[in-house]
């Protein structure tokens, strides 16, 4: 990069985002829609045409160290093409959360200057293939920013459109709670890249025990939201809807809290959650035979679901009743709030400190 300069690496990937830019607008407009972005990449500002829906905009970062390892411990890296794929994931899916559908991405990338040029062409390939892989088929990429840093980051911020956003407060006593996408997931691909040495030693494993170890991996370095089941839910009257990024019963938290309702996981569904993920769990207790919540392959995997962020799947609280869209899986449901604080609950119990915080000491 040092030797490049800011010009010459805007030139290695300009081309690949004005090609997708181009291809999206014709998509768009053969769908009857307005095209929405008038200038893209190029001048002081983006140039967004409005149509009569609603703009919902939001902001996230990843920073090397915090949220990804250039080589993790077990080997696997993440490269330009899995962090720009993942800030793009972890954007898209707030924009679903909401219930709208994302329309332009806006990328502030910092970088060591010791960085090899090849890494921002990665990164623009796993910006691209993360809209595709999420089915965001309608989201340009307006423009950025360059700059550098001591520590590679990287700031998306990503515009969407609604008719009427799902915010968290609107859930309801009777809603039935339900997941698009999984949990646990990543989770279980952090454990297994930080704490269980070379990964190496699965190729022994039977091929569908490899598998769902690869798919852990997988889903902590390249995430998949399902994005248009935000747009789905909004459709069928989700009353509130949030992405889970930091854990199911944090993130339901926020919802019962905002909503001011409990909200009462079912335990068999859970259990189904975590099933599949068992076997990933043993392979991680081998190297690390102690977790919080015992030492059994079986409470592992319930601690992935129950605590684990970044699979950025969508929960939404549908009204009783109504038809669960195509996508979610039903986990619960929402009950009046029974004490001063709203609670979350599986099977009488209450479900309590669970879930990432970045401040922890
Ligand atoms: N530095 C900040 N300035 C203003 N608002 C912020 C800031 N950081 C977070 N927020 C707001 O606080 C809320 C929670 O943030 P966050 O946990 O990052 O959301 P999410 O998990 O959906 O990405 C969001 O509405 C966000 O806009
Ligand atoms: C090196 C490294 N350490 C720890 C983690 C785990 N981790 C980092 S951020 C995070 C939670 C989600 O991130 P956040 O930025 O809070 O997403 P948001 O809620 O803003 O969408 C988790 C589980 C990681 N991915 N990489
Ligand atoms: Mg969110």
């Amino acid at each position: 990069m040092a030797q490049l300069g800011e010009s010459r690496v805007l030139q290695l990937f300009m081309p690949m985002l004005d090609e997708h830019n181009r291809s999206v607008i014709q998509v768009a407009s053969a769908h009857g829609q307005e095209p929405v972005l008038e200038v893209g990449p190029g001048d002081d500002c983006a140039v967004l045409t409005g149509d009569n829906r609603r703009t919902v905009i939001t902001t996230d970062t990843l920073v090397h160290g915090q949220d990804f390892l250039d080589i993790w411990p077990a080997g696997p890296r993440s490269g330009g093409y899995e962090v720009g794929w993942k800030a793009t994931t972890q954007n898209l899916a707030d924009i679903a959360a909401m219930g709208a559908e994302p329309v332009s991405l806006f990328v502030s990338l910092s970088l060591p200057p010791e960085t090899p040029y090849g890494w921002v062409e990665d990164f623009a390939r796993g910006i691209l293939d993360s809209l595709h892989a999420c089915g965001a088929t309608v989201c340009t990429v307006g423009g950025g920013d360059l700059g550098s840093a001591r520590d590679a980051s990287v700031t998306i911020t990503a515009v969407g459109r609604c008719e009427n956003p799902v915010l968290r407060s609107g859930a309801q006593p009777g809603d039935t709670v339900a997941l698009a996408g999984r949990t646990g997931w990543a989770d279980a691909g952090l454990r297994l890249l930080t704490t269980t040495g070379s990964l190496d030693s699965i190729e022994q494993l039977p091929s569908t025990e490899k598998e769902r170890i690869e798919r852990a991996v997988t889903h902590q370095l390249r995430p998949v939201s399902p994005i248009p089941a935000g747009r789905r839910a909004a459709a069928y009257g989700a009353n509130a809807m949030l992405d889970l990024s930091d854990g199911l019963v944090k993130d339901a938290r926020r919802i019962a809290e905002a909503s001011g309702v409990d909200i009462v996981f079912n335990d068999p569904a859970i259990t189904e959650l975590a099933r599949e993920l068992v076997p990933v769990a043993s392979l991680i207790l081998e190297h690390q035979p102690h977790n919080d919540h015992g030492d059994s392959a079986v409470s592992l995997a319930r601690e992935c679901v129950l605590g684990g962020g970044e699979d950025h799947g969508l929960l939404a609280c549908f009204p009783a009743g109504a038809t669960i869209p195509e996508g979610f899986v039903a986990l619960g449901s929402c009950s009046a709030q029974e004490r001063s604080a709203s609670r979350i609950l599986c099977d009488g119990y209450e479900l309590q400190n669970y879930g990432w915080e970045h401040y922890r000491a």
